[in-house]
């Protein structure tokens, strides 16, 4: 039988016993803290596997801290409140107990200031506004990982959110991407995920302790940017997923899609960064990512919407009303990802991405994703550069 959540705080306070009483130094200050920041469907989700093993592994504190955007729900409470009242996220993972060492904070410079820890998973968007509130108020010895699935363009070009993390705080960011629909890995159904580190496999194998469960199987990868662009521009590949399953065109139209996407992915992720490896795609965060994320993500489901409406109600209509409170990636990162092609002369190597976000923006009609003509061969997905990469 698995142990209880009870037995786990036994086992690990009995054994911190032990060892300070045969002259172990396992003390309370000794041990890592981890603060999550972020609290959305998959930020609880992340929490709650962490929690679970903060509670068995003594290096770490049992405490997990969980940096929570503050709400007020229709009852008129405070989710933090809630949260720590229930040990419930009762508004973006319902159902679900996320651990009792989970600890919901609204107060962002007291969530992250003990870390030593800090697990970053935001919608993209809000990830640069956090980073400047976060400049001097972290230890200047913490670690961090990006759970987040999105890019910034800026003037100089695309910036990865790891990269944004690492320059504006001045510290090491890995990051965790792959297959991993949220609802399902919080009722403990199989998953797999890849680490992405740069240099220090000690820290991956620590971030790698962190997460890995019996339900949640991680391995990592020396490669940053190639983890971390799979789980951004798959967002894209899944709108036009979606976008062939509103127009009822089926599973072999569907395959292709995947497959022109994931080629598409690979070309982008080795345009900008030269160092990504082939192998990087074959790991959870790569094909395995593609595969679930076209059939069973937001972004998927909120495209086939916008299709089968012909593309007459906008995605953050479709968003507000279908995912209340969620946020897609996708129709940020198809725009994102459409302004570097642009500004690089690259539009007409990647003829699935540049008609995503032409679609998105209704420049074009959703059934735009599979057309092909002659004049403007950079609509088809027949051929296109990307291939050559
Ligand atoms: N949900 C999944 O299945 C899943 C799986 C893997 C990766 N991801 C990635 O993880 C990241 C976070 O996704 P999620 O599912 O946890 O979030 P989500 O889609 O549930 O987003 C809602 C979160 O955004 C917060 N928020 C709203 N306005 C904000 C603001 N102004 N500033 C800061 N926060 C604000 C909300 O409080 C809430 O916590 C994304 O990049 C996503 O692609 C999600
Ligand atoms: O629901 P989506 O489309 O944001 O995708 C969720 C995860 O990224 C799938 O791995």
């Amino acid at each position: 039988m698995a142990p209880s959540l009870e037995d786990n705080i036994n086992n690990k306070s009995n054994s911190i016993a032990a060892a300070v009483a045969g002259g172990g130094i396992i003390g309370d200050e000794m041990t890592t803290r981890v603060t999550v920041v972020g609290s959305g469907n998959w930020g609880s989700v992340a929490a709650k596997l962490i929690a679970s093993n903060t509670l068995k592994l003594n290096s770490f504190h049992d405490e997990v801290i969980m940096w929570v955007f503050e709400e007020i729900l229709p009852t008129g409470e405070k989710l933090s409140q809630v949260i720590n009242r229930t040990n419930e996220n009762v508004k973006y993972l319902p159902g679900i107990k996320l651990g009792k060492n989970v600890v919901a904070n609204p107060d962002l410079e007291s969530a992250v200031k003990d870390a030593n820890l800090l697990v970053f998973v935001t919608p993209h968007q809000f990830m640069e506004g956090i980073c400047k509130r976060l400049v001097g108020k972290i230890r200047a010895d913490a670690e961090a990982i990006s759970l987040i699935k999105g890019m910034e363009v800026k003037r100089e070009g695309p910036c990865m959110i790891s990269s944004l993390i690492s320059e504006q705080l001045g510290i090491n960011c890995c990051v965790l991407m792959g297959a991993n629909i949220a609802n399902e890995i919080a009722v403990e159904k199989f998953s797999e995920a890849t680490v992405g580190y740069r240099k220090n496999k000690e820290i991956a194998d620590k971030w790698v302790q962190l997460f890995n469960t019996s339900y949640f199987a991680v391995t990592a990868v020396q490669d940053v940017e190639g983890v971390e662009l799979c789980g951004t521009l798959k967002n894209v590949v899944a709108l036009a997923a979606g976008f062939v399953d509103g127009l009822e065109m089926g599973n072999n139209t569907k395959a292709a899609i995947m497959r022109v996407g994931l080629r598409e992915m690979k070309a982008f992720s080795k345009l900008l960064f030269p160092s990504v490896k082939d192998s990087t795609f074959f790991e959870s965060c790569g094909i395995a990512d593609v595969i679930t994320t076209c059939l069973g993500g937001r972004n998927r489901k909120c495209a086939e919407a916008f299709a089968r409406n012909g593309g007459k109600r906008s995605f953050d209509e479709l968003e507000a009303e279908m995912l209340q409170g969620q946020k897609l990636q996708g129709v940020s990162t198809a725009k994102e990802v459409y302004e570097v092609l642009r500004h690089r002369g690259w539009l007409e190597l990647f003829p699935l991405f540049s008609t995503v976000h032409e679609i998105c923006i209704s420049r074009l009609p959703p059934t735009a994703i599979v057309e092909y003509s002659e004049h403007t061969p950079k609509y088809s997905l027949v051929g296109g550069p990307a291939q050559f990469f």
